[in-house]
């Protein structure tokens, strides 16, 4: 299937390996209908806020219209490990956060089935001025957990990121790699219907990522979390992923299994 296919077409034939084959026929569970986003941004270099407002009232400030996503179509059954790749500023973060409900599409629908946990900005949902243990229950209450879920699972939560010794000490003073332990060990406690993972497992310390990687494959061979993935490891995305899509500059250059999209993306690098 290439950019101008509509996501109802020719999209059962495109699962290669067995996990594949499984979800094949799994319900779509999330639906991206040609969804583009279009940022405003001021035409002008303006250097302090005082600068805008004036600019602002003076009636000055003219705004230019950028295109992050352009007409992107496609759809990830239940179950799925789906990947998104492209290189910088191609509009990956901004697709998740779409999915994930944190941005609205300037054009275009998305719909959902099922609860999300979205790993997407590392330290979103979290107070900075809260301890890790404040945090845990911050994070979980967003993610929908109750109070008493999070006392019988906390133990757990704080084995998986490996920071018994650190609960009580404000987020603010963690490393960037140890917020993401929490944020992971938090977001896969349990099952999500939907795992939505961008680059913050890339801050984490080999052995981590490791672990995360193992949590991510347990979960898909699950076949019910459905695992939506973008990665700048494109080994990361042929170990995990089912079917990826390749936008490139806000356009959606190829969808399709894992490989047969990896490897043309991997062709940019030798062209
Ligand atoms: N709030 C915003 N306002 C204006 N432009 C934005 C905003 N958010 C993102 N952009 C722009 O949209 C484009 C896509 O950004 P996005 O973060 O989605 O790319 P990406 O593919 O995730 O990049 P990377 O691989 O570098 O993380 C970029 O050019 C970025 O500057």
């Amino acid at each position: 299937m290439n950019a101008t296919q509509t996501p109802s077409e020719g999209f059962d034939h495109l699962f290669g390996d067995d996990h594949a084959d499984i979800v094949a026929d799994a319900p779509v569970c999330i639906d991206v209908d040609d969804v583009s986003v279009v940022f405003n941004m001021a035409s002008e270099q303006l250097n302090s806020l005082k600068e805008y407002f004036i600019s602002l009232v003076r009636r000055e400030l003219f705004f230019k219209e950028f295109r992050a996503l352009n007409h992107i179509s496609f759809q990830v059954r239940k179950g799925e490990a789906f990947g998104l790749v492209g290189t910088n500023g191609s509009g990956k973060s901004t697709m998740l956060k779409v999915i994930a409900g944190v941005l609205e599409a300037s054009e275009g629908h998305v719909a959902v089935t099922g609860s999300i946990a979205p790993l997407i900005e590392l330290g979103a949902g979290f107070d900075m001025d809260l301890t890790a243990r404040e945090n845990i229950y911050l994070n979980g209450a967003l993610l929908g957990y109750t109070r008493e879920f999070i006392d019988s699972h906390l133990d757990e939560i704080v084995d998986f990121a490996e920071l018994r010794d650190f609960m009580d000490m404000p987020l603010k003073n963690y490393s960037s790699g140890m917020v993401a332990r929490i944020a992971f060990a938090i977001a896969t406690i349990t099952e999500p219907d939907i795992l939505i993972v961008d680059e913050t497992l890339s801050v984490g310390d080999f052995l981590f990522q490791q672990k995360c990687e193992r949590r991510i494959q347990e979960l898909v061979e699950s076949n019910n979390v459905t695992v939506l993935l973008v990665s700048h490891s494109i080994e990361l995305v042929e170990r995990i992923c089912d079917r990826v899509c390749w936008i490139e500059k806000g356009q959606q250059r190829m969808i399709g299994p894992c490989q047969e999209v990896c490897d043309a993306y991997k062709a940019l690098g030798s062209s």
